[in-house]
């Protein structure tokens, strides 16, 4: 075929000129709306030295200002001259030969940083076959990655610790420790550990370059006929960040992640039976990486349209190493905030058109056009139909005292994009506003979800129409009884005018107290706080009543007897320990705080 396409260069490059797409604009999938969070682009590289010199035309072209491209194959038909055949394929962004590694990660990878930088969990994958510029773009992005990473433009102190993994078929290695060989396992809480892997805290630039250019100098790579260095392997590059104002909350993650070459059709040829199945498993992890990428953007796009779907969509995580080890990226029931943006990188060399389709044909199917849904109407029970002023309001009379700032929480945000945003994003935009607590942004994060939650839940029970159609009247009312619901669930005091009397001279059973606790009972703080719900007075309790440290209460003074209320396994939750009772005398009381018992996880959360 190649022979083909060098005898009717002249015949082609004709066709093309007089071919007229149907629609001369952007296709009609151009313009169709997909998942904010799944960004799908293209890059269409320059044509090589070594392409023109053998005299091969390109066969790859961008319709002006659009992001579809269409391909022109070449056909040889039994008799007569040579014919083309188009093929057009949208993604969400294209990028021409002209467009830099600079420009590509302005436009769509640099976002993903402060993403990761304030808790959440930014991937980029570049796809793409043989020698089509996947590494050249990767290792192009994690330069301009480490530049933002240590330009001090990102608000805040973060450690940075970052690893470097292989995966070649089932098995990986470590990258900045050798190629030894490492275990991808699930841990007994279902996260995936890379067991095995070294990490390495990076400070500067230029430490973290090294570290890049130390895994590249040791990834395994075999020449293909269009790719002397051609990559044979996935090549994973872990960025985590930690808070060290938030300890307790989930670490950012950055995942810039050089995919494994689809293979060129003409490759095949020269393939030895080890390349073959090497070709078939890397071909299979593609293969389920695309699953995985639909399945994860029909999750979302149920959940952006305010759906709970009966029937979740199906992400096969679990059936290659690759998206195992990206489990919290794709597993529906992970509570991570996910940004992900995939670059396919396409060789416009029309000798390699098929595998060029394929390439687009992958990224296509990757995007999932979110449902036309009309718009929302406003609900003052359902966040998800909140503008920014809206949510202003809201955060204003919400937030406890000191009331959150919030512009300093929303600056531009509406109800959705809140919701998505990290937790620990969201606890630290709190946290601007002086004087307020990191427990107070996180009760105020669980009371903003709960809301969201209960407000889904409401929509979607049978007999109720969704709570947009409702009139103001019959919302408000709603929300009246679900708030007289919430106090049964909650150690807030029912008494309206409890919050005019300060709270140690309103203690009752089941207020919920921040204890400074004493020396024997010091044991009983977790990250230097300690909680406990009041129960009764000691003298209540009874003579032969004994402490959690089996002491007998009565000897023990005045004060309260209460259960001890520990963090428990879900982050933010809380249990209260029943019989692990302590005495609380009034001057070791700090403050009331907020429980609210919820019934779908079975624990206490704090709520202001
Ligand atoms: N945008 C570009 N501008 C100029 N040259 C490029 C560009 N993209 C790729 N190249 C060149 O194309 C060749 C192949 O690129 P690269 O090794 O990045 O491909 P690859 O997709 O990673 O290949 P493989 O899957 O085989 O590892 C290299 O010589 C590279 O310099």
């Amino acid at each position: 075929m190649e022979q083909y396409i060098l005898n009717n260069v002249g015949r082609y490059k004709k066709l093309v000129s007089e071919f007229r797409p149907t629609t001369s604009g952007p296709k009609e999938s151009d313009n169709t709306e997909t998942s904010p969070e799944i960004v799908v682009s293209a890059r269409v590289r320059p044509m090589l030295d070594d392409e023109l010199a053998q005299g091969f035309p390109v066969g790859v072209y961008i319709r002006d200002g659009t992001s579809t491209a269409d391909l022109h194959e070449i056909q040889q038909p039994v008799r007569g001259p040579a014919r083309i055949r188009s093929f057009d394929y949208s993604v969400d962004r294209m990028y021409g030969p002209d467009a830099t590694t600079g420009h590509i990660y302005k436009d769509l990878v640099h976002p993903l940083v402060p993403w990761a930088w304030g808790g959440g969990v930014g991937t980029m994958f570049a796809y793409g076959q043989t020698a089509s510029g996947k590494t050249l773009t990767v290792s192009g992005l994690q330069r301009h990655v480490a530049e933002t990473l240590m330009d001090g433009s990102l608000e805040g102190e973060r450690k940075i610790s970052m690893s470097i993994i292989e995966l070649a078929g089932q098995t990986a290695y470590d990258l900045l420790n050798d190629r030894k060989q490492i275990s991808i396992l699930e841990d007994s809480f279902g996260v995936t550990q890379m067991a095995g892997a070294l990490e390495h805290h990076v400070t500067d630039k230029d430490t973290l370059l090294a570290y890049i250019d130390a895994a590249a100098a040791l990834r395994s790579t075999t020449p293909t006929l269009r790719n002397d260095n051609s990559s044979r392997s996935h090549a994973i590059c872990r960025i985590r960040f930690e808070n060290p104002q938030l300890p307790n909350a989930k670490d950012g993650l950055l995942y810039l992640i050089d995919l494994a070459g689809s293979e060129a059709a003409r490759d095949k040829v020269a393939h030895d039976t080890n390349r073959m199945k090497e070709a078939r498993e890397i071909n299979s992890s593609l293969s389920v990486l695309k699953d995985c990428i639909r399945g994860r953007a029909l999750a979302d796009a149920d959940s952006f349209a305010g759906r709970t779907s009966k029937k979740p969509a199906y992400v096969p995580f679990r059936q290659s190493t690759l998206t195992k080890t990206l489990k919290h990226v794709f597993d529906p029931a992970s509570t991570r905030s996910c940004k992900t943006v995939v670059v396919a990188c396409v060789n416009p060399c029309l000798a390699d058109l098929g595998a060029s389709k394929n390439t687009m044909r992958y990224a296509e199917m990757l995007r999932v056009p979110m449902p036309k849904a009309q718009p929302l109407e406003y609900s003052p029970a359902m966040p998800a139909t909140w503008n920014n002023n809206q949510l202003r309001n809201w955060i204003q009379r919400n937030s406890g005292t000191p009331p959150i700032n919030p512009p300093l929480l929303a600056p531009s945000e509406n109800g959705p994009q809140l919701l998505r945003l990290p937790v620990p994003e969201f606890v630290t935009r709190c946290l601007k506003t002086a004087d307020v607590s990191v427990e107070q942004a996180r009760a105020f994060h669980t009371k903003f979800w709960k809301l969201h939650i209960d407000s889904q839940r409401n929509a979607a029970k049978p007999g109720s129409s969704s709570a947009a159609g409702k009139s103001a009247d019959t919302t408000t009312a709603a929300a009246t009884a679900l708030s007289r619901l919430e106090l049964l669930d909650s150690s807030v005091d029912p008494e309206p005018d409890a919050f005019d009397i300060p709270f140690v001279e309103r203690i009752r059973p089941g207020m919920v107290v921040r204890w400074n606790p004493p020396v024997e009972y010091q044991s009983f703080k977790v990250e230097e706080k300690a909680y406990a719900m009041v129960m009764c007075p000691v003298q209540a309790a009874g003579e032969r009543a004994r402490d959690a440290r089996g002491e007998l209460v009565s000897g023990k003074g005045d004060g309260y007897l209460c259960a001890l209320v520990m963090p428990s396994l879900l982050p933010g939750s809380f249990a209260v320990g029943l019989w692990r009772q302590v005495v609380v005398k009034v001057e070791e009381m700090e403050a009331e705080v907020f429980m609210e018992w919820d019934e779908a996880t079975r624990y206490y959360y704090m709520t202001v």
